[in-house]
């Protein structure tokens, strides 16, 4: 789990980064526009190929509950898209609301869902480490999945299962033979656009893959992601783990790209 837990204690300082971003001119969310998005026939299907084997913990780091994969080989990888290079898969997370209304970072049309879903990868052609690419223009690629309530979603299950052993920030429970890709629309549509990761620091070295159709899950299952804390157990006010989205950012002189016309 390479990518998350030497980050946990390196926390560089931001500023000196190559791709400072206070004003920031490819930042994430963003509202996706229908009739702004151009379809560019020229972009390649994805190209997924997970391996639950590499499948190693979830952790509460106070922001959300992170997933992590052994990314130390090439076993769990995404290429083709808009990508030149292979990336690799260091971790998946969500981010969601307090209520069905309120929850996901990007929107369609100005469409929110309740959740959304942020499959992390890093371009191991070209560097070393996730910590190594997080600073480069073509560092990462994020896969975005929006969730929406309707039908209990088996393959979900085994992680909500888990999430009570991760309520308080800090915490880690192992977590292992999961395979995402069972939390994949399996229509192949996305849109794809440059931009920034939606936390601290902010770094602008994404490439954004956002699956057109959402996945159902279940109202009872996204309650459990509410049930944990930004809090961690030592601390006396415990607050509720919601609204962990950032607010949409401007566009700039960005072409969101569609897959499909
Ligand atoms: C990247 C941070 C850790 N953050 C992430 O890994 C991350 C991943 C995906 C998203 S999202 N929601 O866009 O998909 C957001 C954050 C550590 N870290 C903090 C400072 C810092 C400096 C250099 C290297 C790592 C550093
Ligand atoms: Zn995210």
């Amino acid at each position: 789990a390479g990518c998350s837990y030497k980050l946990r204690h390196q926390l560089h300082p931001v500023w000196q980064s190559p791709l400072s971003v206070p004003g920031g001119r490819r930042q994430s969310p963003i509202n996706i526009t229908l009739r702004d998005s151009l379809h560019d026939p020229h972009l390649k299907p994805l190209k997924i190929r997970y391996d639950p084997n590499t499948c190693t913990q979830i952790w509460n780091n106070g922001y959300s509950f992170l997933v992590e994969f052994d990314d130390s080989t090439d076993k769990s990888t995404l290429s083709g898209g808009p990508l030149l290079n292979q990336y690799r898969l260091c971790q998946f997370h969500f981010h969601w609301g307090e209520s069905n209304a309120v929850g996901s970072e990007h929107t369609i049309d100005g469409t929110l869902f309740p959740a959304e879903l942020h499959l992390v990868h890093w371009n191991s052609s070209k560097y070393k480490s996730f910590e190594e690419a997080v600073m480069e223009g073509d560092g990462l690629a994020v896969v975005a999945v929006f969730l929406k309530i309707g039908k209990r979603h088996e393959g979900l299950q085994k992680l909500v299962d888990a999430l009570p052993a991760v309520r308080h920030k800090d915490s880690v429970v192992e977590f292992t033979s999961f395979n995402p890709s069972c939390l994949l629309p399996t229509c192949l549509d996305y849109w794809t656009y440059s931009g920034s990761l939606t936390t601290p620091p902010l770094t602008e070295s994404v490439a954004w893959i956002i699956k057109k159709r959402p996945v159902e899950v279940s109202h009872d299952q996204l309650a459990v992601f509410r049930s944990l804390l930004f809090t961690s157990a030592d601390e006396e006010e415990q607050k509720s783990m919601v609204n962990n989205f950032r607010l949409q950012q401007p566009l700039m002189n960005r072409t969101v790209r569609s897959s499909f016309s």
